[in-house]
């Protein structure tokens, strides 16, 4: 990772980014094994306007694991993921209150000392839907180090191939790579768009609903490549499948009108949770 600039590194060391990766958790996340933190959410809110879409959300974000967000339609898990990567920053009127502090750098990601541009080179973000530039293969892969500057050609080559082999597609791809990315299949445009995102190398990667628009096998090729990616990155995932969460993820946090009703293992949120709400949800009793 590139370092901060001036203002970026002077944001760093404010008071507001004195979380450690190592701070005690809190509320739903003290559940947790001491475990390292790639993220920590301490105290989340926001609003759309005068609509308070997320309250108060504590938990901790497991360096290497994959953790799935669950909950019925409009309890606020894409506000949240969006959070991450200051998508929300777009709209005036969206506001933010609390912090995300990404490790190792110990920034808080929602400050507004923290450029928007930085957090997306440290933070990637895969969507619903497979959105691939107009561009070749290649040049899609390596949009993300164009951005930074890295323009060795041995070098964006080595991060395309690295990316798409990560992605699961090298094997598909590596005979065409200056075709146009928009003449693949839907599955492999999306396996594109998880490789682009690792092009850059993020601490986290947050993937939005990445399989909704998907048939069953494209669904069971970026499952597979998103657990073989566990040794290697942090995923927070958005999901409404049930099964999804439970095939795929480490730990799970349930929401229900924008409040985290419980964080915990994925086992033991789908064998024996604490809450009643959780259980009537992954029984299907609600949502
Ligand atoms: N741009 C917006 N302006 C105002 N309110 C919004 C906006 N986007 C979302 N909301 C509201 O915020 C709440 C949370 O929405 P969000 O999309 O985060 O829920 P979700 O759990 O991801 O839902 P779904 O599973 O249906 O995608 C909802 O009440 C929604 O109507």
């Amino acid at each position: 990772m590139s370092a901060p600039s001036t203002q970026e590194a002077s944001a760093m060391d404010s008071p507001d980014n004195e979380a450690t990766a190592e701070a005690a958790p809190r509320n739903e996340a003290e559940a947790v094994p001491s475990q390292r933190g790639r993220a920590e959410v301490r105290d989340l809110s926001f609003w759309y306007g005068d609509f308070q879409a997320l309250s108060d959300i504590s938990l901790p974000v497991l360096d290497r694991q994959i953790t799935a967000l669950i909950g019925a339609s409009g309890c606020g898990k894409s506000t949240f993921l969006r959070c991450f990567n200051r998508m929300h920053d777009l709209y005036p009127g969206n506001r933010y209150q609390g912090e995300i502090n990404l490790q190792p750098e110990n920034v808080n990601i929602i400050s507004p000392g923290v450029s928007a541009m930085w957090v997306r080179l440290h933070v990637g973000m895969v969507f619903q839907k497979p959105n691939p530039f107009p561009k070749s293969i290649y040049d899609n892969v390596a949009s993300g180090l164009q951005i930074r500057g890295i323009r060795k050609r041995a070098v964006v080559d080595d991060a395309v191939e690295r990316s798409l082999k990560q992605a699961a597609l090298w094997d598909e791809v590596k005979d065409r790579l200056n075709t146009p990315a928009l003449d693949l299949s839907g599955g492999q445009q999306q396996r594109l768009c998880i490789a682009r995102a690792l092009a850059t190398e993020p601490e986290l990667l947050l993937l939005d609903e990445p399989t909704s628009a998907l048939d069953p096998i494209a669904t069971a090729k970026i499952e597979d490549l998103i657990t073989d990616l566990r040794s290697e990155i942090t995923v927070l995932i958005v999901t409404h499948n049930m099964q999804q969460a439970a095939r795929i993820s480490d730990y799970t946090a349930f929401m229900h009108l924008g409040e985290l009703v419980e964080y915990d293992e994925t086992d033991t949120i789908f064998t024996s949770p604490s809450s009643e709400r959780t259980s009537d949800y992954i029984t299907g009793r609600f949502g």
